[in-house]
């Protein structure tokens, strides 16, 4: 079944056509990414379908319904999460407070101070720390509840970025680069830790540079270039298709 449906999504800024006319189709269930060279408008494709920014043209369908134009904290009501390139953690909290934060809202700076202030999460309410230190364990985060978030390792607070995520019971997950500046060894326990998500019954569209990884993980893959779509298909259809080896290498098509 078809969960996510984008078509003839552009935005350009200035000059620049970020995006170009891109259409793709997430099946419920799968991991689907997004490659390309840098500039390729991977970034720019996730704003415009999680709704930070607005697309000039084109439509977006969660389960058959338009959901563009609509801002993030609306699209996290009908189930959508993210995680962004730069951490999004609040370093001044506890790990465990920024999983309960997920529970309560939707990644706008603002709203985290708001959320400070709520009872739930200053008196600890028992049962969102439970769900939130169950959470932490599902993704290897089990030694970590009770550690204040700035001292831990980038790893391990991309995982963390990735549990807060979780916290407001996605039905699909947006993930911008989670590998980016990890070791081989954090890369393979977020690469675990994003298949576990999948098998959960969350869908998963990735922004990923890591390819190897990528590879590995997909069902799906949209390959980009200056903007537009260069292909799509499964990891052995992109892996062998000449202009992207050709992209990838720098070469003539
Ligand atoms: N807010 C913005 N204002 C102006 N230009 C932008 C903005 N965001 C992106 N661009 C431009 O749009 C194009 C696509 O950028 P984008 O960040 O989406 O690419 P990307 O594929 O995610 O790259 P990377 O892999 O380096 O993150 C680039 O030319 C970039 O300079």
């Amino acid at each position: 079944m078809i969960l996510l449906e984008a078509s003839n999504i552009s935005k350009s800024f200035g000059g620049v056509q970020a995006v170009q006319g891109v259409s793709f189709n997430v099946q419920e269930g799968h991991i689907f990414s997004v490659i390309g060279p840098n500039g390729a408008g991977k970034t720019t494709l996730f704003n415009l379908i999680t709704g930070v920014y607005t697309a000039d043209t084109g439509s977006v369908l969660l389960n058959g319904k338009p959901v563009h134009g609509l801002p993030p904290s609306e699209l996290a009501t009908k189930g959508v999460a993210r995680t962004f390139q730069n951490l999004q953690i609040c370093m001044n909290m506890s790990a465990i407070e920024n999983v309960m934060v997920g529970a309560h809202l939707h990644l706008d700076r603002n709203l985290i101070k708001a959320a400070l202030r709520l009872p739930s999460i200053r008196n600890g309410d028992r049962r969102m720390a439970e769900e939130a230190a169950a959470l932490m364990e599902s993704v290897g985060l089990g030694n970590y509840i009770q550690s204040h978030a700035d001292s831990l390792s980038y790893g391990v607070l991309k995982r963390l970025e990735i549990a807060r995520a979780l916290a407001m019971k996605p039905t699909i997950l947006f993930l911008d680069e989670p590998a980016a500046g990890l070791n081989p060894n954090e890369t393979d326990e977020i690469a675990d830790v994003i298949r576990q998500v999948r098998d959960s019954g969350i869908t998963v569209v990735l922004v990923e540079h890591d390819m190897k990884m990528v590879m590995r993980l997909s069902d799906r893959i949209l390959v980009m270039e200056s903007g537009k779509t260069l292909t799509e298909g499964t990891a052995d259809e992109v892996r062998h298709h000449p202009q992207v080896i050709a992209a990838y290498l720098g070469a003539q098509a």
